[in-house]
């Protein structure tokens, strides 16, 4: 059986079908909010390795609410491709490993830091498990130096698919962890 017609019967690939998610991904977020009262007082997020858009559909929603117009809501989603727009969701198209993609992401949060960024990354596997492991920890690496200048202190950072290297790496950056295993799949890590 192909993969396409796995997914099909996966109850999160129908249910996100049902609710206009753009991916069944969005669950996950939705079952870290769940646990750790993500979304609990943010109104400026960034969503790192963001297309096709499911995490910035649950920005939106979650943040924005019914409101036509939320002045004070900020969401800057970033992906090497490009997104279908969303409601109060800016765009950037752009590699988060180069520097002039996080100042342009930076750029946007001087003055008013964020309150949470998450990153759903994913490199293109080559099916070579340490090149693959290398590479995800530097999609985290570069997650979290972006992270380390648009964040408040005390902010969120959710950011999944740790290797044990970065696992090491967020310890010796001193960012508090906790390691969550979302019902949905992938292990993850929410650092706060
Ligand atoms: C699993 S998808 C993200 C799904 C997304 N969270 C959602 O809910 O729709 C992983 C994404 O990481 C992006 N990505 C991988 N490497 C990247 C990089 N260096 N810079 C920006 N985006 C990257 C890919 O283009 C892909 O869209």
């Amino acid at each position: 059986m192909g993969r396409s017609s796995k997914d099909k019967r996966d109850i999160y690939y129908r249910l996100a079908k049902e609710e206009g998610w753009r991916a069944r991904s969005a669950f996950k977020l939705l079952q870290l909010d769940e646990e750790f009262n993500l979304f609990k007082g943010v109104r400026r997020a960034v969503d790192l390795c963001a297309a096709p858009g499911s995490w910035s559909q649950v920005l939106s929603r979650k943040l924005r609410g019914k409101e036509e117009k939320s002045e004070d809501v900020k969401i800057v989603a970033v992906d090497l491709q490009a997104m279908a727009p969303l409601p109060g969701v800016t765009q950037i198209q752009g590699d988060i490993t180069k520097i002039t993609t996080a100042q342009e992401i930076i750029r946007h949060f001087e003055g008013q830091p964020a309150d949470l960024v998450v990153c759903d990354g994913a490199p293109d596997v080559t099916g070579l498990h340490d090149v693959d492991e290398y590479i995800q920890a530097q999609l985290l690496l570069a997650a979290l130096n972006i992270t380390t200048h648009v964040l408040k202190p005390g902010g969120t950072f959710v950011a999944k698919d740790v290797t044990p290297p970065a696992e090491d790496l967020l310890q010796r950056r001193d960012v508090r962890q906790t390691a969550e295993q979302p019902k949905l799949q992938h292990r993850g890590v929410c650092g706060v």
